[in-house]
């Protein structure tokens, strides 16, 4: 059965029986950059030789660390897994390569050191993995792909493929030809949309902190370990010192891996926060022989369930979002459709057949949607009957719902 055939499916439990579970590896630039070592004085400090917090300033591949991932990988391959890793670091390895001591902020220059730094990268991680024989392909992936359905399904298909000839599939953003408007910058988002297009089992968020804290560890030594997530909304952080990177090589912080966690567990995947450090502990916790490691995001036990929502949730950009009352929110956890009557406020402008966000009235995201009406329309007739649309509306008027029950799906 090919992914095409799936993505025709009306339901789908999970991945289906002959698809092997699934691990995505996504390692950040600030796992794979180190101080360098010709530094004496980083390198004596505790906290380097324990691997916690790095400078990476000045950085250089922390080759020790590459390979342990790569080692690790080749020992989930060899235990029965398919294994993604999704990589940063072209333009940390590229400023490397070109003696360049800052991340730079234009958009030309980071798009030109990614392209000196993706072949540079790719040609470690092809060595390393030649050692043991294993064979590698590079798929550069736009946010805009994953967008278009003909284009997810493509790339789906060429994953499938990869791993039917045992070849490890290495993701990275075409960040050399990707516009600033239709770029995900990090890697974290990106990994958690590959996780739902295969169904994976399990995503590894590899970092420069062993777990996620209630806030930065690096700035408030008082914040405590989460260890496990069962409800992403519970989670009690200061955001404001969870967003940025910790590091001045990585881009996204704990709030990109936030976003990953409650993609790919409303997919069904469990997601796990961990040191780079320690990759190993990986193969432990997926054979589970290890059950404390880094912080555990437990998979949905309801995941979306077909393809076409997981192509939704996972694959289309919304643009402005809609409020939804207590009533309609009981209507679509349901499983009904939407109607206007139900719409209580309208964020930003969409357009009709686009995607949008769907908040309650906390202003908590609680899934995602494809609209019938634009929001010029829809501002109009929000907390109308629908019988009153062709009133309001006129000739523009369209379906008696907002949006149907099969094209809204819920976190
Ligand atoms: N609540 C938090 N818990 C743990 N780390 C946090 C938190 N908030 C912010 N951070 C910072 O996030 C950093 C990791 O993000 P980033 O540098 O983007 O890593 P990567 O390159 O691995 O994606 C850590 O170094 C840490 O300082
Ligand atoms: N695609 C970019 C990723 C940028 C980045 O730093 O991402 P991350 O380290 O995952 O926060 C690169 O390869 O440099």
């Amino acid at each position: 059965m090919s992914y095409l055939d799936l993505v025709s499916l009306e339901k789908l439990e999970m991945a289906p029986a002959g698809f092997k579970p699934t691990v995505i590896v996504k390692v950040g630039t600030s796992s794979i950059m180190r101080e360098r070592q010709d530094n004496p004085q980083a390198w004596n400090d505790p906290a380097t030789a324990a691997g916690e917090g790095l400078n990476s300033s000045q950085g250089e591949l922390a080759l020790s660390t590459l390979a342990l991932i790569v080692d690790t990988l080749i020992a989930l391959k060899r235990a029965g897994f398919w294994v993604v890793l999704v990589t940063s670091g072209a333009v940390g390895v590229g400023c490397r390569r070109l003696g360049i001591k800052t991340r730079p902020s234009r958009i030309a220059e980071k798009q030109a050191l990614a392209a000196v730094g993706m072949g540079r990268l790719m040609h470690h991680y092809e060595e390393l993995f030649a050692i043991a024989n294993e064979s590698t392909a590079l798929v550069l992936v736009s946010r805009s792909d994953f967008g278009k359905k003909s284009k997810f399904i493509n790339i789906q298909n060429t994953l499938h493929e990869l791993f039917k000839l045992g070849v490890i599939p290495i993701i990275n953003e075409n960040d050399t030809v990707t516009s600033n408007d239709f770029k995900f910058g990090d890697n974290d988002r990106l990994s958690a949309l590959v996780a739902g297009m295969v169904f994976a089992r399990y995503l590894f968020l590899l970092t420069d902190v062993d777990r996620l804290y209630t806030a930065d560890p690096r700035n408030n030594p008082s914040a405590k370990p989460i260890e496990t997530v069962v409800d992403l909304e519970e989670l009690d952080l200061n955001v404001n010192s969870s967003g940025k990177g910790g590091t001045q090589w990585g881009t996204g912080g704990m709030e990109t891996k936030l976003a990953a966690a409650k993609l790919a567990t409303a997919g069904g995947s469990k997601v796990v926060i961990i040191h780079g450090r320690k990759p190993e502990r990986i193969l432990d916790f997926v054979l589970e022989r290890e059950n404390k490691i880094g912080t555990v995001f437990l998979g949905s036990r309801t995941p979306v369930s077909s393809a076409r929502k997981l192509w939704i949730l996972h694959g289309l950009v919304p643009s402005g979002g809609i409020e939804i009352d207590a009533g309609a929110v009981r209507a679509v956890i349901n499983k009904k459709s939407l109607f206007a009557v139900g719409v209580r406020k309208i964020t930003g402008t969409f357009f009709q057949d686009g995607a949008i966000r769907i908040f309650n009235k906390d202003g908590s995201e609680i899934g995602r949607a494809i609209t019938n009406y634009d929001s010029s329309d829809l501002v109009k007739i929000l907390g109308s009957k629908s019988n009153k649309i062709e009133e309001i509306l006129g000739e523009r008027a369209g379906p008696e719902e907002v949006v149907h029950r099969d094209n809204l799906v819920l976190f």
